[in-house]
């Protein structure tokens, strides 16, 4: 390999981000990820993610590889496997099940005990409020506003929320940005 090319991967290598999406189990992670990728790589189908998936893209003009992470109960024991090399951690949440968001929370808490320390410094934490196309008016109001109260907390002062909707497309160019902005 010429000294070029090594310098050429290495300069990819450096600019590249890796994000890691977690959330309960049919909150739309997947979803997203499919939503981020180029029109010509898309699924057409989504399906209960088992185990996970590893997806490369350019974002932004950064190259992105998007870990999608199942979040049914039993698979997430292994979420603490993928924290020490994320970059940015997407926690994905339904804004339209209010029943599940303590749930969330609760995830989210115990799966950052793994090093408090990282969000805010070399861990970017953004909040996904999927599913807004579900919910209108007042619903859509209340709900985000009582999910943020839930995991404003546990998330920490430095997290970013973005409303969006991985079916609609509504706030991905928000998503995009928040995780490659510096
Ligand atoms: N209306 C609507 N439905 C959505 C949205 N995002 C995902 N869904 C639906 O929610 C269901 C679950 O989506 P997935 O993307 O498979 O969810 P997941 O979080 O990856 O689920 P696991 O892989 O089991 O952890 C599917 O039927 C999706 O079509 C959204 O923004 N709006
Ligand atoms: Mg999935």
């Amino acid at each position: 390999m010429g000294l070029l090319t090594i310098i050429k991967k290495q300069k990819l290598k450096d600019n590249e981000i890796r994000c890691l999406i977690l959330g309960l189990d049919n909150s739309g992670k997947s979803t997203i990820v499919n939503r981020l990728l180029p029109k010509d790589q898309r699924s057409t189908e989504i399906t209960p993610t088992v185990g996970f998936q590893i997806h490369t893209a350019h974002i932004q003009d950064r190259l992105v590889s998007l870990w999608d992470i199942g979040g049914q109960t039993t698979l997430r024991p292994f979420w603490d496997n993928y924290y020490d090399k994320t970059d940015v951690l997407v926690w994905c949440i339904d804004v339209s099940q209010p029943l599940r968001f303590d749930e969330s929370a609760r995830e989210l808490f115990s799966f950052l005990q793994r090093d408090r320390g990282r969000p805010g410094h070399d861990l970017k934490l953004i909040v996904a409020l999927n599913k807004i196309d579900l919910l209108s008016g007042s619903s859509l109001t209340t709900c985000v506003a009582s999910v943020q109260d839930d995991l404003s907390d546990v998330a920490g002062a430095g997290a970013v929320f973005v409303r969006c909707s991985g079916v609609t497309g509504q706030g991905m160019e928000e998503l995009s940005y928040a995780m490659c902005a510096d």
